[in-house]
């Protein structure tokens, strides 16, 4: 039977740069993992693309895929509801590739339970003003929404603990470097692990 792929998680506070690392990630050659494209009720900005950036919905059709338990997670945050298509997920994991899921914390923490193999990364900020600056220089957001952001962004900061690893976003190169480090070295340490279990089979 192939082996599943790795489910792996980057979350962090809005603002802190998880879309630009992960498209730098997803932009290197020897990038290969599935990018998860998630559901969501806020408008489009400019240059978004249904079916690229999101799935654009409204919230009834959202609250429909939540009646189908069609999401794997979901969450509302700051009055839009997010979330994760399951199929997709399975169907891709299933077929040995790593999914990559760029999602906030209350949903990670839904994957956390129904996949407590994954790989979860939390995305931190240099410090909480330069995430501000960040969220107001990228120009996509009103003062209150940027002002809703930052405060979920302190509660989020705090659920920094639940995951596996912590990778500060000082600079994209090295966000990424430190990124592809951790997933090499989570691939190896699976690899030996069904290696010691393959070798122990062989011997009895
Ligand atoms: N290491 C960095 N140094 C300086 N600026 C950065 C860095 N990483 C990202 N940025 C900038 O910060 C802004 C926010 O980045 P981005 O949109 O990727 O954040 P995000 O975490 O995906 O946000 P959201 O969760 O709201 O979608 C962008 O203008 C981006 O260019
Ligand atoms: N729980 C989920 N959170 C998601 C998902 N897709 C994106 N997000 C996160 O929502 C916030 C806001 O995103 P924005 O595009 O409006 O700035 C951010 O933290 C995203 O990472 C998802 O499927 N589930």
């Amino acid at each position: 039977m192939r082996e599943r792929g790795l489910l792996i998680v980057l979350s962090g506070p809005s603002g802190v740069g998880k879309g630009t690392v992960r498209k730098e990630l997803f932009s290197q050659n020897d990038t290969k993992f599935e990018y998860s494209i998630s559901m969501t009720t806020r408008l489009p900005r400019a240059g978004e693309v249904d079916g690229v950036d999101y799935f654009f919905k409204t919230r009834e059709e959202f609250e429909q895929l939540i009646s189908e338990d069609k999401l794997l997670e979901w969450a509302e945050f700051v009055g839009n509801y997010y979330g994760t298509p399951v199929d997709y997920v399975e169907k891709t994991l299933s077929e040995g590739k790593d999914v990559f899921l760029e999602i906030e914390v209350q949903g990670a923490m839904q994957v956390r339970k129904k996949f407590p193999d994954g790989l979860f990364i939390f995305l931190a900020p240099p410090s909480l003003s330069e995430l501000k600056n960040r969220i107001v220089t990228r120009g996509t957001e009103t003062e209150d929404i940027i002002e809703g952001r930052m405060k979920v962004a302190k509660e989020e900061i705090i659920m920094m603990s639940a995951y596996d690893y912590v990778v500060e976003n000082d600079s994209v190169t090295l966000a990424c470097e430190r990124i592809n480090a951790i997933v090499l070295a989570e691939h190896c340490r699976r690899e030996r692990v069904s290696k010691r279990y393959m070798k122990m089979l062989e011997v009895e």
